[in-house]
């Protein structure tokens, strides 16, 4: 039989997501299992997205015998133990179908050549490893034709990055952090998809783009080890968590905003009594927060609430109809400022923030705004990053 020369592709499209309830400490670093529960939105991929596109073919074995990433153009190494894993775990998976019916390409036998790209900055604290490890994850088992639903592998993503397991799905997505030693109930699951509550908005404050200085990796076992913080925050998130949720399902703004920022600045906090210490947040962060307290002050209700992950980056979460009302108070602080709507708002400037110096603190340290929504899961698509000769385009 004359062996196959076929080039096999599949590409996908997968969201961000940004944490509500964090994922702070591993109980189980080499299985990637988490101390606590999680739970995230998943943000709409007409603003951020990772782009992949995964590959195989037996032709690929005379120029590059071993996988290969080729990400944002430059070729970064697929033989980090997380990426081995989840290789692993998804040829294992082809291999089996392959077994069973002996007429199926033997894809897993063949080099994988993946493409990928990010329309947002890489390792800056916008969860790029949540969205690049769900796109890799789903662009292979599309490729390899897997019947697995994205529960089961959510429990693969998660071994890449614990947050890419909640960038299987759209909407309000919560990781079980599981009891099992094998990790097999670590995995995400649907709260509520987007449709129930689709007025979510968020404005990201992008405060820095660089690249942070204490992975969340690193950050996260330091924490477990030296912080008695940490120990009282994993005795809250229980109760965070049957509260939020319920929240969601109520759309209860007032509750889901209280439970949101306290979150946030409990996980800071734990940075903080790290030793030694991990500031993630910066000056503008802190007048982000303020501008939040001071817009909530004047509506006298939650209007908006305020996360942050691993990086100074500021993630308000509000609701559509407040818009106007939030757009007047943060226009003077951010007008000119890309991704910040352009004209049609200068009548708004008049009713300010009242606070001179969040408004100058907000100007000088935020470098660009994102505005997005909470969205939809993975999407397959047929625009590929690899032609059908093997080649990137
Ligand atoms: N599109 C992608 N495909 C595969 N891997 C990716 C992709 N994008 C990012 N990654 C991996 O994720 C790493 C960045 O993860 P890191 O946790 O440091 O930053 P982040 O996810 O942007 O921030 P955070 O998790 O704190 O929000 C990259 O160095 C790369 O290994
Ligand atoms: C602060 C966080 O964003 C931390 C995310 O950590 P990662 O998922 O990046 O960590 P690894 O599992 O080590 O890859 C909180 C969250 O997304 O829940």
């Amino acid at each position: 039989m004359a062996s196959d020369q076929r080039i096999y592709r599949a590409s996908t499209t997968a969201p961000v997501n940004i944490a509500v309830i964090k994922y702070w400490g591993k109980r189980d670093p080499n299985l990637n299992l988490p101390t606590n529960d999680s739970l995230s939105i998943t943000l709409s991929q007409s603003d951020l997205r990772t782009h992949t596109t995964a590959s195989c073919s037996s032709t690929y074995r005379a120029s590059t015998p071993s996988d290969s990433l080729l990400l944002n153009g430059k070729t970064e190494p697929l033989t980090t133990p997380r990426s081995i894993v989840c290789l692993r775990s998804l040829r294992a998976l082809r291999s089996k179908l392959e077994s069973e019916n002996p007429e199926l390409p033997k894809l897993s036998t063949y080099p994988l050549r993946i493409a990928s790209s990010n329309n947002f900055p890489t390792a800056a604290g916008l969860a790029s490893s949540a969205a690049g490890f769900a796109a890799l994850i789903r662009a292979i088992a599309d490729l390899y034709e897997l019947p697995q639903d994205p529960r089961t592998l959510s429990v693969i993503a998660r071994q890449g990055s614990g947050s890419a397991c909640r960038s299987l799905f759209g909407g309000y997505v919560a990781w079980d952090a599981g009891v099992r030693e094998d990790g097999l109930d670590s995995c995400a699951r649907v709260v509520a998809s987007r449709s129930p509550w689709p007025e979510m908005r968020a404005l990201i404050l992008v405060a820095s783009a660089a690249q942070k200085d204490v992975s969340s990796t690193a950050g996260m076992q330091t924490t477990v080890k030296t912080s008695g913080l940490f120990r009282q925050r994993l005795e809250d998130v229980p109760r965070r968590m049957k509260e939020m949720e319920r929240a969601i399902l109520m759309r209860d703004f007032e509750t889901f905003a209280e439970i949101t920022r306290r979150e946030s600045n409990s996980f800071h906090a734990t940075c903080l009594d790290t030793d030694p210490p991990i500031f993630y947040l910066n000056e503008t962060s802190k007048m982000a927060i303020r501008a939040v307290e001071a817009m909530n002050k004047e509506a006298g209700m939650a209007v908006a609430t305020y996360t942050f992950d691993a990086g100074p980056n500021c993630v308000i979460y509000y609701l559509e109809m407040e818009w106007n009302f939030i757009a007047a108070k943060l226009h003077v602080a951010l007008k000119g400022k890309e991704g910040w709507p352009k004209g049609s708002m200068s009548d708004l400037s008049g009713l300010r923030m009242g606070n001179e110096r969040v408004e100058e603190g907000l100007n000088s340290g935020v470098s660009r705004v994102i505005m997005t929504s909470v969205g939809e899961g993975p999407i397959s698509v047929q625009d590929h990053l690899i032609d059908e000769h093997g080649k990137p385009v």
